[in-house]
């Protein structure tokens, strides 16, 4: 394709190149083009106001040089000022993050006005100029980053937490919409050190902004022998170091994360014990899933951990009909992946304890047997029986409860 516009590989792609860890997309900015030029050459317009275009061969994505002016809040808010006029320079420097405003021409040479390179050597996640204040939504970015980049030693530079700092006392964090929030909260669940994320938003404050519910586990203390750490949010904090370490999918994550929201509600005059937490959190828990719009799988997983995971720590103390109750409520007989994940966050929220991150966890065994078992009554024998309606379901259930206690008393047999 002839053109005679230039196109430099920026972002992601540059940073993790020359970090030397595998880069998983690549962005392109086109410096002196116009979107008419862009489209005769048979790229395609995404959207109507973003001066963005998809390749016509590889679909990857293509920004015009662009800066960007505020004018009023939310997403909503921009104006693009994007024509040929605008240097690399200038695009560079209202993104984000140093580390992140270099580019790479079609000979490998990097362009790099603003100290990136240096900054990958010092491991220090940096805003470029004050036109990061331009898009609140860079604050959850930095704390993602700092998750993903935490075993390479970064941190976030002193002067870009006070800036973020000063963008959530602005109330700015409030009009993001919560698409966009979710998008970077899910990924950052998901990034090695999601403990991180959470710190990073606590030290600059976004944390009471974003999730209130969380911030307000820190300081509430907790039984020193369950929780060598006491505090419940230093102890969130090893729980998602632990899911991270267990490689559990995202909707466990979202679990470990409001497992113990109730813990923020108990009375002062209670603590360190948190006596019905399990119950009380669930307000909590529902208000964070509607206000993230976290999938619904995220969502039930979420209440039901909360819920039920102090009987998966007691499993083994768990009556037959308590056990066949707590399956019922996790529907396990149709939705066998879900206990699963449950019986992952609740494993990460038992190692999630200080000093405690190596012991077994037999419950989650103990339990997968006893679902087994439960789902080894079968139905076909009642049928023939002449079993129906709500007297099959009735008779079902009785015989799901006598498997579950032959497996109970079969594994709670001393051994000879
Ligand atoms: N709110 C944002 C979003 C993006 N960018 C800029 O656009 C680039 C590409 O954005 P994106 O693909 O979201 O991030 P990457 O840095 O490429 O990181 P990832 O590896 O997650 O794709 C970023 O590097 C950054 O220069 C920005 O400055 N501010
Ligand atoms: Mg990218």
């Amino acid at each position: 394709m002839k053109t005679d516009f230039k196109t430099y590989l920026v972002g992601g792609a540059v940073r993790d190149q020359l970090l030397g860890v595998p880069w998983h997309e690549r962005d392109w900015v086109v410096v002196g083009a116009t979107p008419d030029q862009l489209l005769e050459a048979g790229f395609r317009p995404v959207g109507q106001d973003f001066p963005v275009f998809l390749h016509p061969d590889t679909g990857e994505e293509y920004a015009l040089a662009r800066t960007e002016r505020k004018s009023g809040h939310g997403y909503g808010g921009f104006t693009f000022h994007a024509d040929p006029s605008v240097s690399l320079e200038e695009d560079l420097q209202r993104r984000d993050l140093t580390i992140n405003a270099m580019a790479m021409d079609d000979e490998g040479q990097v362009i790099d006005p603003y100290g990136g390179q240096q900054d990958l050597q010092a491991r220090l996640l940096r805003h470029v100029s004050p036109a990061f204040a331009e898009d609140p939504l860079r604050v959850l970015r930095v704390a993602r980053f700092a998750a993903r980049y935490a075993p390479l030693g970064f941190r976030v530079a002193p002067d870009t937490l006070a800036l973020m700092r000063e963008l959530a006392e602005s109330g700015e964090l409030q009009h993001l919409t919560a698409e966009r929030s979710w998008k970077e909260i899910s990924r950052a669940l998901m990034e090695p050190r999601p403990d991180v994320f959470i710190r990073v938003l606590r030290a600059c404050g976004a944390l009471a902004e974003l999730l209130p519910e969380v911030d307000v586990l820190f300081g509430v203390p907790q039984p020193e022998a369950h929780h060598p750490e006491v505090d419940t949010g230093e102890h969130l904090l090893l729980v998602l170091q632990q899911a991270a370490r267990m490689q559990l999918p995202l909707p466990a994550r979202w679990a470990c994360l409001l497992h113990d929201l109730g813990k923020g509600r108990t009375p002062e005059r209670f603590w360190p014990k948190h006596h019905g937490h399990e119950k009380s959190g669930l307000a909590a828990v529902k208000a964070v899933n509607q206000r993230c719009k976290a999938p619904r799988e995220c969502q039930e997983l979420a209440l039901l951990t909360c819920e039920y995971h102090t009987h998966c720590h007691r499993a083994l103390e768990l009556k037959p009909a308590t056990l066949l109750k707590l399956f019922k409520a996790f529907d396990i007989y149709r939705r066998p992946e879900r206990f699963e994940l449950f019986l992952g966050a609740c494993e990460a929220d038992a190692r999630g304890r200080a000093g405690l991150e190596e012991r077994d966890y037999p419950q989650a065994d103990y339990l997968r047997g006893a679902a087994n078992a439960a789902r080894s009554a079968e139905v076909k024998i009642l049928l023939e029986q002449g079993f129906k309606g709500a007297a099959l379901g009735a008779e079902m259930e009785k015989l799901r409860l006598q498997r579950i206690t032959e497996y109970c008393r079969e594994r709670r047999a001393p051994a000879r």
